[in-house]
């Protein structure tokens, strides 16, 4: 199976990784543009471990402007095996409370402005992404969350706005009508984009508030928000801490395919394959596009 790399992917809040040693700057050019900062690699223990801030350094970032294709596109050429994204969201379950981390299984997509495929004319392409989310990061995930203590819980679905607004109290209703646990905006189409990549991906949706929906609350207000991410940090920091120190050195097979999703996924015949693109496919498809020739 080869080497284990875990990707991390920070979020608000979450702009380095101090707890890595031998930390480098790897390369960061990409065909499909800039990614939101040069991917650092360095080590937990002796899992490798290749970090990128979702908003670029000083988040700089709207999760509009993110390039989340270059963002995969990298951290799959950076060896990445296995992608963590950590993201703050808001909540809908009373359950749910501020400082919960939940290990998502589902995504409702609402984003409408943002590059979703790495695939489309020239090479067109269909993953499956009913599942989109690796059971067995989960269960390390969630292993890690209950051996450093932090309140978790596995299951739920993140639904992605566009933003950067946050929601009305009417939008924050009907997400929560919808059966959404979370709400971001970012998960959207990286998600996506790391099923095409054939990269195992798995959510850590920090909870730092309540959203819209309760009308005692005043909704979501971003200093409040950052205020709890950074207590949220520290938890975070032993989460990854656990669950690096765990993860194996091999990379484990999906369970449910995430690191074969191109097999049967391409459609477009052979002969009608754009050169162009698929020069640009090296990395995400490489393996799949080598092997069906
Ligand atoms: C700064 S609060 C809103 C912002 O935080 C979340 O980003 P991320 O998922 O990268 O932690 C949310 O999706 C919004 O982009
Ligand atoms: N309430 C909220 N809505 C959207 N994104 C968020 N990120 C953190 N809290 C959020």
């Amino acid at each position: 199976m080869g080497r284990a790399t875990l990707g991390v992917i920070g979020g608000s809040g979450v702009y380095d990784l101090s707890l890595l040693t031998d930390v480098r700057e790897l390369d960061d050019a990409s065909p499909w543009g800039t990614p939101s900062a040069k991917p650092i690699e360095g080590f937990i223990g002796d899992t490798r471990v290749v970090f990128l801030p979702r908003h670029g350094a000083g988040h700089r970032l709207s999760p509009s402007d993110i390039n989340y294709r270059a963002n995969v596109d990298v951290l799959k050429r950076a060896g990445v095996t296995d992608l963590v994204s950590l993201s703050a969201c808001g909540s809908y379950r009373e359950e749910l409370p501020p400082g919960t981390f939940v290990f998502v299984d589902q995504f409702i997509d609402r984003t409408f402005r943002r590059e979703a495929s790495f695939f489309g004319a020239g090479c067109v392409a269909h993953v499956s992404f009913s599942d989109p989310v690796a059971p067995n990061l989960v269960a390390r995930l969630a292993r890690a969350a209950a051996a450093e203590d932090i309140p978790h819980i596995v299951g739920g679905a993140y639904v992605c706005m566009e933003g950067p607004q946050f929601s009305t109290r009417a939008e924050s209703g009907a997400y929560k009508a919808m059966g959404a646990s979370v709400v971001g905006m970012t998960n959207m189409p990286e998600a996506k984009l790391a099923r095409e990549a054939e990269l195992p991906y798995a959510t850590v949706a920090m909870v730092t508030d309540y959203d819209a929906w309760r009308p005692q609350e005043e909704g979501a207000e971003v200093s409040a928000i950052l205020a709890v991410m950074r207590e949220n940090g520290d938890k975070a920091r032993r989460l990854l801490m656990r669950l690096a120190d765990e993860f194996p050195e091999e990379h484990e097979a999906c369970p449910i395919g995430s690191d074969r999703a191109l097999d049967f996924a391409i459609v477009t015949a052979p002969e009608q394959r754009d050169p162009a693109l698929l020069a640009k496919l090296d990395a995400v498809a490489g393996r799949a596009l080598r092997t069906q020739g």
